[in-house]
């Protein structure tokens, strides 16, 4: 199986190469020795119990770990995406977008990153005002005003309700085929993982125990159904 998402990967150019991750805490391994490559413009999607380390790993891969060993190659334009929003209060929607855009027409760029996530007319609200998938949202237009190759996302909707979260589903898919960014996606939920990635990977005992491509099984309810509890299974969850 890890042939096949190899071969996957070999057909686009990477985005993302890690080889022998590793990272202990207080003595203890949580990676030990994690290889994964992203192609560009692909969607891997991270499972796995809670506590096998995907954070780490998402840490490691956006720069924000310094005591990680192995190799990391990233592309410089990435975004990060996190469970709550990370919105600064006291900036307007808007100047929350700008901020940590570089360069000229930023304002533009940011009124447009907006109007892509629909809330244009959000511009000058205060974030405190918006729902919390509308602050999602904004984080969202943050992420991808950048116009990043890799975007990282550490559960960004599990906080949402169902609805909402169905929502953001389609609005990334949307804003993916406009994008085009690499992805790395933690997240809990297997439903989710089989809805949006294109390969989904398992974490265990500090490796990648699982790397598998979703395209082809969405194709069929048989072979999406003999994944999905193939996937439930390996992490330890009954299927029925
Ligand atoms: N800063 C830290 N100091 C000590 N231990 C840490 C630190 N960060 C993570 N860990 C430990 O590393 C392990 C992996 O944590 P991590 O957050 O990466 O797991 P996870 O798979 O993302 O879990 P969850 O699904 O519950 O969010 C856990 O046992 C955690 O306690």
């Amino acid at each position: 199986m890890a042939s096949i998402a190899r071969s996957l990967t070999e057909t686009r150019p990477s985005a993302v190469r890690i080889a022998g991750l590793r990272r202990g805490f207080d003595g203890r391994a949580v990676l030990d020795g994690i290889d994964l490559e992203i192609g560009q413009g692909e969607f891997v999607a991270l499972l796995g119990r809670s506590g096998s380390g995907k954070s780490t790993i998402l840490r490691a891969v956006a720069g924000l770990d310094a005591d990680v060993e192995g190799r990391i190659d990233v592309p410089e334009r990435r975004s990060v995406l996190f469970q709550d929003s990370r919105l600064l209060p006291w900036m307007r929607v808007l100047d929350n977008v700008i901020l940590g855009l570089a360069g000229t027409g930023i304002r533009d760029k940011a009124r447009h990153a907006l109007s892509e996530v629909g809330l244009a007319d959000k511009a000058d609200a205060w974030p405190k005002t918006l729902s919390g998938g509308e602050q999602q949202r904004v984080a969202l237009a943050r992420s991808l005003a950048r116009d990043p190759e890799l975007l990282l996302a550490d559960e960004p909707f599990s906080a949402l309700d169902a609805l909402t979260r169905l929502k953001m589903h389609g609005l990334l898919q949307q804003l993916r085929r406009r994008h085009a960014p690499a992805v790395l996606f933690v997240t809990h939920d297997v439903e989710e993982a089989l809805r949006l990635a294109d390969r989904i990977a398992i974490t265990a005992n500090g490796r990648i125990s699982f790397d598998h491509p979703v395209g082809n099984a969405r194709s069929s309810p048989e072979r999406l159904d003999a994944l999905r509890r193939e996937i439930l299974d390996r992490l330890g969850v009954p299927s029925h």
